[in-house]
């Protein structure tokens, strides 16, 4: 019965954010990989959102003070484009705008290693990446990686998540088969999605897009914003499943599920539970 609470509130709450984004359709700004640029404009856009793919720094001073929030992601990072990311955080920081990392194949040089520490001296107010990642960064080594992919369960990245979180100062969110949020003290986990989400490249990146339009919505709340947006997207990725024949076709089939999920079917079928 507790658990049934429990979920009937998360339930509420989600559905509160998205209500709250497809009324709002705040502007997102997303400086993020070549490869999921398309997928996570198009999953902010299905949820109500209003992205924007821009990434130059000569354009940071004048467009980034009018975004609800900021999402940068190094999955192809080259030095290039570093300078423009720490400026947007900066300006984000200054205007007191969220902001959301996405340390994407973070382990796989110590190049990216070194920026994803410098950009969480600029305070992140949530970081999201996959087992491997949130275990590379805590330790701040790289290796513990597959590339883009992780090598790790999100459950066996709980306890690097929880110090991240305690040094960073952000929310620490884990993608996986439970997806965990904790900002160092209380662990949530978001049960829904299915692991053919995992054969959708960007579909990480998107979640995390997604999470930083949730918090744009109410960025006092970033952890309840951060569980919510997880169990919304697994949801969509669940439903799209029922019409999908594969990965392909799953991407498709989750963002027309995302634009047309309903008040009844979050409330009765978003998961959500306390591990703390
Ligand atoms: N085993 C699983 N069961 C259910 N859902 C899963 C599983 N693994 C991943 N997911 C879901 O798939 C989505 C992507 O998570 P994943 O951990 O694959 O991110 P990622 O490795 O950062 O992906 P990418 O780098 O391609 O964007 C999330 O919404 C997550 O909840
Ligand atoms: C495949 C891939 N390589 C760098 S970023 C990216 C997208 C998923 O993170
Ligand atoms: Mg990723």
């Amino acid at each position: 019965m507790a658990d049934q609470d429990q979920t009937d509130t998360w339930g509420s709450k989600s559905w509160a954010y998205l209500s709250s984004l497809r009324q709002q359709s705040p502007l997102i700004q997303c400086i993020t990989n070549l490869v999921s640029m398309d997928l996570m404009a198009n999953t902010l856009l299905a949820a109500g959102a209003s992205p924007a793919m821009i990434h130059s720094i000569l354009e940071i001073p004048d467009f980034t003070p009018h975004t609800q929030a900021v999402l940068i992601n190094v999955g192809t990072l080259t030095p290039e484009w570093l300078p423009a990311m720490k400026a947007a955080a900066g300006v984000a920081n200054r205007l007191a705008k969220p902001w959301v990392l996405d340390p994407a194949a973070v382990g796989a040089s110590g190049f990216r290693l070194k920026a994803c520490l410098e950009l969480i001296e600029l305070k992140p107010t949530v970081i999201r990446g996959n087992g491997s990642e949130i275990i590379c960064l805590s330790m701040a080594s790289i290796g513990s990686t597959k590339g883009a992919d992780s090598l790790h369960e999100s459950s066996d990245a709980v306890e690097a998540a929880k110090s991240l979180a305690k040094s960073s100062g952000a929310i620490v969110a884990i993608s996986g088969s439970v997806d965990f949020v904790t900002d160092g003290q209380r662990v949530v986990g978001a049960h829904n999605g299915l692991p053919m989400m995992q054969k959708i490249t960007a579909s990480g990146c998107s979640v995390t897009a997604l999470i930083a339009a949730f918090v744009a919505v109410d960025p006092a709340h970033a952890f309840e914003a951060t569980a919510s947006a997880f169990s919304v997207f697994g949801l969509a990725g669940e439903i799209g499943m029922g019409l999908a024949n594969g990965p392909a076709s799953l991407r498709m089939h989750l963002i027309d599920s995302l634009h047309g999920l309903d008040r009844e079917t979050v409330l009765r079928r978003v998961k959500i539970t306390s591990f703390s």
